[in-house]
């Protein structure tokens, strides 16, 4: 018997930090931290020696403690200082998996005047999940320099629907198929997208996160809608999503793949038998609102040529 991978941390730190201005204006960063560290404690596990495990108490005292300190402009800063600051406070910690996610809060206008500190929850959360190992020897302003083996962004919990330019068509029949075909449909779905950015072309840690986020969640919603007037027609999810993926790949030079999964969210047409037979026909008009069972279509698009 052994131990095998083994880590320990804290989920669901809640943080918020309020920014004041010199003008009266203030801002507010919500962010809700999870944190796993690896290396070192693995005798706290065999021998029940807990002499080298940072408590979990105290990994969310590094929360708060680097809040006090961080200007919180984007989760996945957040997410690689915090790293670092475990790496750099426990020497025996080899690894370190953070995910910060944020909370929508935009700022309110009443009538058109922006509110100086007062928010209202928004739709769809941007988050971040870094995986730092301890150091590449490399030193940086006499500190050592950590390996940010992976940082994934994503947008998630966005509900999106598209009363037409929607079909699922000429799908494979067998026996066993009901659905009928159509060119007619409502799609709708929850946006769940992660893309992975690639440090190496960024050249730096330090990047403006939120200004990508913003330009990803617009490619995403103008791939997803099409025009305004004309929209785009969807022939399926599988289609949209690829769509959406290879846009955010041309517009976003150091995202390296995106990675969705989307229910296919169901709107069935409200088709009853009894109303046709009165002559109430469906007409592209009144659908059945569900949400389950749901479809649920994934793919991730890189940018190495497809060997299909
Ligand atoms: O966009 C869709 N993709 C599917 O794979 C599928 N399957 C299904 O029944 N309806 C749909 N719609």
């Amino acid at each position: 018997m052994g131990l095998g991978e083994n880590s320990h941390g804290k989920s669901r730190v809640r943080v918020a930090k309020v920014v004041r201005h010199g003008d009266g204006t203030q801002e507010i960063h919500e962010y809700n931290v999870a944190i796993q560290l690896y290396g070192g404690t693995e005798r706290s596990f065999t021998h029940g020696d807990n002499s080298m495990v940072v408590a979990t108490d105290t990994c969310k005292n590094h929360v708060y403690l680097l809040a006090k300190q961080h200007s919180m402009s984007s989760p996945e800063q957040f997410a690689l200082d915090l790293a670092d600051r475990f790496l750099d406070t426990y020497a025996f910690v080899t690894q370190v998996r953070v995910r910060v996610a944020k909370a929508p809060w935009q700022r309110v206008a009443i009538g058109d005047v922006p509110h100086r500190h007062g928010f209202v929850r928004g739709s769809g959360t941007h988050a971040a999940e870094v995986h730092v190992v301890r150091g590449s020897g490399v030193r940086t302003h006499g500190r050592e320099a950590h390996h940010v083996a992976e940082l994934l962004s994503k947008l998630e919990h966005v509900d999106v629907l598209k009363t037409t330019q929607s079909g699922w068509d000429a799908f494979l029949q067998d026996k066993y198929t009901t659905l009928p075909p159509t060119t007619e449909r409502l799609l709708a779905t929850t946006v769940e997208c992660t893309w992975k950015v690639d440090l190496k072309t960024l050249g730096t840690r330090t990047f403006d996160y939120a200004a990508l986020f913003e330009l990803v969640k617009r490619t995403l919603f103008e791939s997803f809608f099409g025009n305004p007037f004309t929209g785009v027609y969807s022939p399926g999810v599988q289609a949209t999503m690829y769509a959406m993926g290879e846009a955010v790949l041309q517009r976003a030079p150091h995202v390296t793949s995106v990675t969705f999964s989307l229910p296919n969210i169901h709107f069935l047409p409200c088709n009853i038998p009894a109303f046709a037979k009165a002559g109430i026909a469906f007409d592209d008009d009144v659908y059945i609102p569900t949400d389950e069972p749901h479809g649920l279509i994934k793919c991730t698009v890189t940018r190495a040529t497809s060997k299909l």
